[in-house]
């Protein structure tokens, strides 16, 4: 690993060592960072997080509210310049946040096409919509469209862009428990058809092991627990190997359970 002078994130590309990119972004990985560190003036919130991602894998990022996973979320994406440490990626990235980010005086079609080039972008972008359920929105304005509708019409901008890699902070939190579990399922088809890898920030225990491959905990700036899930899927939440896992990740996470959680 080249050593990089404090205070400045790294996203090297092609123009970077060979030697470096060859070693340290294994053609498997989307995603790789390493000694991240992030201040806000004297407060550590990164505290040298090394995280490597796979090609289709998706991995659940878990951790107490102000632990640091939206900052970690935003230096892996690229949003944020202010960090220490290296983060190398490998291939097409796209994010989705908590809130839908629409902007409002575009129709839905025009949001999803936004910044795309070249021929074929009305096909792709109805593609996406009839994706998400929702092939016939396309000319609706974003007020016009449900919160959940909203949150789908963000995830087909992200996949019309092809990403390798899927970044999404609390995807679901802002939608109702119905409307939450029709997206995690439609999460999980969309996964399974394009191959994405992702990291999902959620404070939802149960999402996290529902959809993902591997479990992150973010604690005292770091990663403090990182482990597979190897559970088949369809995952059922009533297994007792989800029980256990549910269980550990709670008591870890510092979260009472009740006794119809356990
Ligand atoms: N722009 C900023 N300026 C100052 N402090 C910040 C800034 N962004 C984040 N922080 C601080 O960094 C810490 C981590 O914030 P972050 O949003 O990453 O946590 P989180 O784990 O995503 O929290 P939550 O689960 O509540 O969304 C918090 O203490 C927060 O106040």
């Amino acid at each position: 690993m080249a050593a990089r002078p404090q205070g400045e994130l790294s996203h090297p590309t092609a123009a970077d060592t060979a030697a470096d990119t060859a070693a340290d972004t294994a053609a498997d990985a989307v995603v790789s960072a390493v000694g991240i560190v992030r201040r806000f003036g004297d407060a550590v919130v990164l505290d040298g997080v090394d995280l490597r991602i796979r090609r289709g894998e998706v991995v659940a990022l878990l951790g107490a509210s102000g632990s640091g996973k939206s900052t970690l979320l935003r230096v892996l994406a690229g949003l944020d310049s202010e960090a220490d440490g290296e983060v190398s990626t490998n291939g097409r990235t796209a994010v989705v946040f908590q809130e839908h980010r629409l902007l409002p005086w575009k129709r839905v079609a025009g949001n999803i096409a936004l910044g795309l080039r070249g021929p074929g972008v009305p096909q792709r972008t109805a593609a996406a919509l009839a994706e998400v359920g929702l092939a016939d929105r396309g000319r609706a304005w974003p007020s016009e469209l449900s919160g959940g509708q909203a949150q789908r019409v963000a995830l087909a901008r992200a996949l019309v862009r092809e990403p390798d890699f899927l970044l999404l902070d609390e995807p679901f939190a802002a939608l109702d428990a119905l409307n939450r579990l029709r997206m995690q399922a439609l999460f999980f088809r969309l996964r399974g058809e394009h191959d994405f890898a992702a990291l999902l920030v959620t404070h939802d225990v149960n999402e996290a092991l529902l959809l993902a491959d591997r479990t992150l905990v973010l604690e005292d700036g770091r990663i403090a627990e990182d482990n597979p899930v190897t559970l088949p899927h369809p995952r059922a939440q009533d297994d007792p190997g989800f029980g256990a896992l549910r269980r550990h990740l709670l008591t870890r996470l510092r979260v009472p359970t009740s006794p119809d959680q356990s």
